[in-house]
């Protein structure tokens, strides 16, 4: 079966012979040590075209584009490399064809997620419990890719890379620093069942990388800054899940990240959130405003003026009338419900454990909230607590408390945040079977 791609004929490029565009991770260049390299003038490309992809090619004067068809194992093997954003993006390219993947795995509809945070918002941590409730191993690439679930970062669809935004003098949140024509272009693409090539924004070098060879898969996560800022990319979302995380909790989060694990300077941590506050008020934060889940982080009313922010306050907010979600609630739907389940059956310590949970509405939204403040002393009690949740999606008795106990040591597990990123990840399984008529396996111990 044939493959193509359309790539510009216009700029000076290199031509990299490499062997495998999946393992394009943080050190991409290292796949290129030995490779082949030749270099061409835009005119010339005609001369160097059929030594690398083979088959037959045609150029449209009009688009000034060279329409390339390849096998599907050539196309995996070479790609083409411009230097700068502007040059890479150009390459980024879509298949003509549907992908031959669809048929191999049986996928008929890629359900397509998004995920938005800022950065430091634990979107890595809770993806890691989507892969878990889906039992998906990911590729430790770049693109993390597993069986049923691909997770895109769509930090790869930076313009500007780390000196362009330094002497634009924009941050990364800022649209100006953003590709979303190429986005929605080639997320419709996978949606549509079509291979991509997609740009690589590698955080290590701070600049653009060659594009990387992407395939549709059963589910496809597009997490980041901006998931639903372009509205024609709200229209191919089947879900939408927003981590809304107060400034206190993430300014207490980053340095925690920062400082112990990456040694950086507590005011320039500081200063970095600062200067990036204004275009993540205007660009960023308006996103949770139509999410169909939003879980809000906040710090904890149980200790007046706590400074140390490692109890907290967490709400899973819940779009009431969305089809194929139905939100999870606490012990009798539509009551307003204050809880504190501490006593003979979960055991707490101070400042203790307090939920919540009641109708509510979120920007002229009706929703329902669950809350939960304070921290779990033993998470094995948790099924308490499950037992008293309904509408989970769970599919055995005590899953969500055997998935925070696989998952003990991730960061949230004993408080809202862990429970509610496995609530949501039960959701989106759920709305996968729904939606797909198949059926996921629950992850046992
Ligand atoms: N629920 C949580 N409780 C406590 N700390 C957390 C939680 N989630 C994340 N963190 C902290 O925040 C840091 C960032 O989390 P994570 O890497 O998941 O975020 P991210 O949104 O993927 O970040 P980035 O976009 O910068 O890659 C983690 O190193 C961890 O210290
Ligand atoms: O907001 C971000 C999302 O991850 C990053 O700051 C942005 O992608 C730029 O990355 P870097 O700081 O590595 O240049």
């Amino acid at each position: 079966m044939m493959m193509g791609f359309i790539l510009p004929s216009t700029t000076s490029c290199v031509v990299y012979n490499h062997t495998s565009t999946r393992n394009s991770n943080k050190s991409n260049k290292r796949n290129f040590i030995s490779a082949p390299r030749v270099k061409v003038e835009g005119s010339k490309i005609s001369s160097w075209l059929p030594k690398f992809l083979s088959h037959q090619r045609q150029q449209t004067t009009k688009t000034k584009y060279w329409i390339i068809s390849a096998s599907f194992q050539t196309a995996l093997e070479e790609f083409v490399n411009c230097s700068g954003a502007k040059g890479v993006h150009e390459r980024a390219g879509i298949s003509r064809s549907k992908s031959k993947i669809l048929r191999n795995k049986g996928i008929e509809r890629p359900l397509i997620i998004g995920v938005a945070a800022d950065s430091g918002c634990g979107k890595s941590t809770f993806l890691r419990r989507v892969n878990e409730i889906f039992g998906t191993k990911v590729s430790q690439s770049h693109t993390p890719q597993g069986e049923l679930v691909t997770v895109i970062c769509l930090d790869d669809f930076h313009t500007l890379d780390r000196k362009g935004r330094a002497e634009r003098k924009v941050t990364a949140l800022n649209p100006e620093a953003n590709n979303f024509e190429l986005m929605y272009q080639q997320i419709a693409a996978l949606k549509e069942g079509h291979d991509i090539m997609k740009p690589i924004y590698n955080h290590q070098t701070g600049l653009i990388d060659p594009p990387e060879l992407i395939q549709p898969n059963h589910i496809i996560v597009i997490e980041g800054l901006h998931p639903w800022y372009d509205s024609r990319m709200k229209q191919l979302l089947d879900f939408t899940v927003y981590l809304d995380i107060s400034d206190e909790v993430k300014i207490a989060w980053k340095i925690q990240r920062d400082m112990a694990e990456r040694g950086h300077k507590l005011e320039n941590i500081l200063a970095s959130i600062e200067s990036r506050k204004p275009d993540f008020q205007q660009y960023i934060d308006p996103q949770k405003s139509d999410a169909v889940a939003v879980i809000q982080v906040l710090p904890t009313q149980l200790i007046p003026d706590d400074k140390e922010k490692k109890v907290l306050r967490v709400r899973l907010i819940q779009r009431e009338g969305i089809p194929g979600f139905q939100p999870v609630y606490l012990y009798d739907e539509g009551s307003t419900i204050d809880w504190i389940p501490c006593g003979r059956k979960l055991t707490c310590s101070y400042p203790g454990i307090k939920f919540h949970y009641g109708p509510d509405n979120w920007y002229n939204h009706d929703v329902s909230v669950l809350e939960v403040d304070g921290n779990f002393e033993k998470l094995e009690e948790l099924i308490y607590i499950e037992s008293h949740l309904n509408n989970t999606s769970t599919k055995f008795y005590g899953e969500i408390t055997q998935q925070l106990l696989r998952n003990s040591s991730a960061p949230g597990s004993n408080n809202g945040t862990g429970l509610f990123q496995v609530l949501i990840a039960l959701k989106m399984r759920q709305l996968y079977e729904e939606l797909t008529g198949k059926s996921v396996a629950p992850v046992l111990i």
